[in-house]
């Protein structure tokens, strides 16, 4: 699926904070998104999940306006890994996962079988299969956000949306989670903050700052000494490992 947006503007009150940012996936690409604290990522993949709606510009999927879609039919084409995940309610594990089923169900229509048996795949595959029956709010953080991660597998979407999904998460379970994304070959647009971890998984990079794009490319022709010192005001070394992965290593 592509996912593209448009000069996409977006201000609370009188300040500003998307000033015109365009951006596109390709079919099955790996797309990341890195900027400093408040630069715009996670308001920008709101506008792409539906959260908010920009002020100017738009969203398309494989050329379709995001807005003329009814809300059921993006979520059979968007699944979303968000920063925070609270529940009103005492939601077990297995309620929360199932809840990726309901855009393919009809109203009213009840789980099945198949549902069920998606949503133990999906636990199975993050490893909290032995979680299924514990309450979701017990859960720590990493915990959490890899029951999210199932949740958005279940849903069985061509694109997911991920905003920072590893933030509570361990090196081991950054990269067992980074790895599962990986392999579904979907579309994925992901916030990432550690570079490293943009720099191993990232087809294309966009670098977000003051709500505007100001570079992208690949990993190795964004990542480099001086974009580093110009975004993040930090020193840096660029190096290559003996299997030609790079590395970057800051001062
Ligand atoms: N509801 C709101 N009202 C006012 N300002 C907001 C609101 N939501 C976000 N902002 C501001 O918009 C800016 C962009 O926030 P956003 O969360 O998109 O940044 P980010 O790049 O994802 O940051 P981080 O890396 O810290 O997660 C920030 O300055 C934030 O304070």
């Amino acid at each position: 699926m592509n996912v593209k947006a448009e000069d996409i503007k977006l201000s609370y009150g009188a300040e500003a904070i998307l000033k015109g940012v365009s951006m596109e996936a390709g079919n099955r690409e790996f797309v990341g998104l890195i900027g400093p604290n408040g630069s715009g990522k996670s308001t920008l993949l709101k506008c792409v999940y539906r959260v908010l709606s920009p002020d100017k510009g738009a969203v398309f999927l494989d050329g379709k306006p995001l807005k003329d879609m009814n809300y059921k039919t993006s979520a059979r084409s968007l699944g979303v890994v968000a920063q925070h995940n609270y529940y009103n309610f005492d939601f077990s594990v297995r309620e929360v996962v199932l809840m990726g089923r309901s855009p393919h169900k009809k109203a009213l229509e009840r789980d099945n079988a198949e549902d069920y048996a998606i949503v133990a795949e999906a636990l199975k595959t993050v490893g909290m299969a032995e979680f299924a029956d514990r309450s979701f709010s017990t859960l720590s953080g990493g915990e959490q956000q890899r029951v999210i991660l199932a949740r958005a597998l279940a849903q069985q979407t061509p694109c997911l949306i991920l905003d920072e999904p590893t933030n509570h998460l361990d090196i081991t379970h950054q990269l067992q989670l980074l790895k599962i994304v990986k392999k579904l070959d979907a579309t994925v647009i992901s916030a990432i903050h550690d570079l490293n971890i943009a720099a191993m998984f990232c087809d294309r990079i966009y670098v977000l700052k003051n709500g505007e794009i100001v570079a992208q490319g690949t990993p190795r022709e964004i990542l480099t000494r001086e974009l580093i010192r110009e975004i993040y005001e930090v020193e840096s070394d660029i190096v290559e490992d003996s299997k030609g992965n790079m590395h970057i290593l800051f001062y």
